[in-house]
C-alpha cells in the first residue's frame, strides 16, 4: 500500500490546484505520547504527506533546530521500535501518508528486511534515507520494493545534471530537491537560481518534485510551489511545535491550498 497511498495523496492535492505540503516532525520530541496527536493535528491542518524524523546521535545533515529536538527526542526514550510501535497502534486512526527519515544507522541494526515488515506493519508508506547514495541503494531497494515501500530520493544543487535525471528516474513518491548547500534549518531567503534548478528537476521528473530545506513562511511556499509541486517544511514546524504555536503552523500549512475545494482541514 505504500507507494500507491503517497501517489494517490499528492495526486489528489495536485489535480485540485493545491500544492503538497509535507511537514516533518522529531518523532518523540515532546514525548512519544504526543506523536499520535501530533500527526492527526498535521492531518487536519492539511499536510499531503507526514515525515518523521528518527532521533540518531549523528544527524549529519541536521541544522541546530532539529539536532536540538533529536537530543530532547532522545532524552526522552524515544527508539525506532517504539516510535514503530506508536505508528502501529495509530495505524487505523490516521489516513495521511507516513514517511520515515532515517539515517541508514539505526536501519542496519533490524537488517533491511525485518525493517521493512516492521514499516509495512506500522503503516509507514515511505522512507527517506539521506546516508544511502544511489550507489549503495542496492542495499535496501530489492527490500523496499518487495515490501512496496516508497523510497524517495533526494537531489542537490550540487548535484549535475546527469545525476539530477538519474535520481529523478529512480525516485518514488516524490523526487526531494534540495534548496540549499547546506544542513536543515529555516532560512529568509533563497539563492538567485533556485527556480531554474527546480525547473531542470521537474524537466527530468514524472513524479512530483518537493522542494525542501530553509522553507520557513508562506511566501517561501508560494515561491518556491511556482516552480515544483510543494514543499517539505522541517525546523520551522518543530520550532512551532515545541513552542506551542498550533496556529501558525496550520497557517503554515495552508499557504499551500490555492484552490477554493473543501478539504479534511476546513472542516
Ligand atoms: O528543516 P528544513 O530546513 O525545513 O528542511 C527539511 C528537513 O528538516 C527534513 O526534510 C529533514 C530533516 N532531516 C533531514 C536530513 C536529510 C534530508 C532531509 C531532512
Amino acid at each position: 500500500m505504500g507507494k500507491k497511498r503517497i501517489d494517490e495523496a499528492l495526486a489528489r492535492v495536485l489535480e485540485r490546484g493545491d500544492k503538497a505540503f509535507v511537514p516533518y516532525i522529531m518523532a518523540g520530541d515532546g514525548g512519544l505520547d504526543n506523536l499520535h496527536g501530533q500527526i492527526t493535528f498535521l492531518e487536519k491542518c492539511g499536510a499531503t504527506i507526514v515525515e518523521l524524523g528518527i532521533p540518531f546521535s549523528d544527524p549529519v545533515a541536521d541544522g541546530p533546530t532539529i539536532q536540538e529536538a533529536g537530543i530532547r527526542a532522545l532524552a526522552s526514550g524515544t527508539t525506532m521500535q517504539a516510535v514503530l510501535d506508536v505508528l502501529k497502534e495509530g495505524k487505523a486512526d490516521r489516513h495521511v501518508p507516513i514517511v520515515i527519515m532515517t539515517y541508514f544507522n539505526l536501519i542496519y541494526s533490524y537488517g533491511i528486511e525485518k525493517f521493512a515488515q516492521m514499516c509495512v506493519e506500522a503503516g509507514v508508506d515511505g522512507l527517506i534515507i539521506p546516508d544511502v547514495p544511489l550507489e549503495e541503494e542496492e542495499l535496501v531497494t530489492p527490500a523496499l520494493s518487495e515490501h512496496d515501500i516508497a523510497l524517495i530520493r533526494l537531489a542537490s544543487p550540487t548535484s549535475p545534471r546527469g545525476r539530477m535525471a538519474e535520481i529523478a528516474s529512480r525516485t518514488e513518491g516524490f523526487l526531494y530537491a534540495v534548496t540549499v548547500k547546506g544542513t536543515t534549518g529555516a532560512r529568509t531567503d533563497y539563492e538567485a537560481g533556485i527556480a531554474d534548478y527546480l525547473k531542470t528537476l521537474k524537466s527530468f521528473s514524472a513524479t512530483p518534485v518537493l522542494a525542501g530545506f530553509g522553507v520557513s513562511n508562506p511566501q517561501h511556499v508560494k515561491e518556491l510551489g511556482e516552480h515544483c509541486d510543494g514543499v517539505i517544511v522541517g525546523s520551522k514546524i518543530v520550532q512551532l511545535l515545541a513552542d506551542g504555536k498550533h496556529e501558525e503552523i496550520k497557517t503554515l500549512v495552508q499557504s499551500s491550498r490555492f484552490s477554493e475545494e473543501k478539504t479534511l482541514s476546513d472542516l
